[in-house]
């Protein structure tokens, strides 16, 4: 069984994070995120998915603002796996669980890293017939290894080229609650 590190030593790792984005930004972004989604989606009816685990908290925050009728899904496809490097595999652990066939469907997640989860998502989508496949993410990863022709339709926040967690963005499987975005020291 893995050891659950104590709670002193998950506040350290908190402590001595850096603060990339606090509450305030990270509202001003998905106010901007709301404003670009309804202007594309608003009149389609979307199937709105939520990929577990990282996309939960920004889901959360951000449907209530979808002023439109939409209906909500959710999918949990993973690849890093509690890690902070990315594996070439990508495994489901739950398929769709709304019927896509002949709707919009828009993807929320946390972060757009290399790209290959989200990637994979899409084409998964489009295979189980979905017209059209947006994506949107709290945050853009600035680097370049982004999975070759594949990119995100809405962004929230760039961040830098480091491991970031809040927000639902997990260190080892924890602090996906911290209220704001952060970069583990060192990584
Ligand atoms: O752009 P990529 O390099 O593919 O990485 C991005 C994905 O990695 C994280 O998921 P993870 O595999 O950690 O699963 P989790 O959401 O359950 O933590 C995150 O939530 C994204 O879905
Ligand atoms: N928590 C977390 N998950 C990721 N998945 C891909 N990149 C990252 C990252 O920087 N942080």
């Amino acid at each position: 069984m893995t050891e659950v590190p104590s709670a002193a030593e998950l506040q350290v790792i908190l402590k001595e994070a850096d603060l990339l984005a606090g509450p305030e930004q990270i509202e001003a972004a998905l106010q901007r995120l709301t404003v670009e989604i309804r202007e594309r989606l608003a009149d389609q009816v979307p199937v709105v998915y939520c990929i577990m685990n990282g996309g939960l908290v920004m889901a959360g925050q951000l449907l209530p603002r979808l002023d439109f009728p939409l209906e909500v899904g959710y999918m949990h496809a993973t690849r890093y796996r509690g890690e902070t490097t990315g594996s070439s595999e990508l495994q489901w652990q739950a398929p769709p669980s709304v019927p896509m066939e002949g709707r919009s469907v828009l993807i929320l997640d946390d972060i757009f890293d290399e790209g290959y989860t989200l990637a994979a998502v899409v084409a998964a989508c489009r295979a189980q017939g979905a017209t059209e496949v947006m994506t949107a993410v709290l945050t853009n990863k600035i680097h370049d290894r982004k999975a070759p022709g594949f990119d995100v339709d809405f962004v929230g926040l760039e961040v830098e080229d480091r491991y970031v967690f809040g927000f639902g963005m997990d260190y080892r499987g924890f602090w996906r609650n911290a209220p704001g975005i952060y970069a583990v020291k060192g990584l």
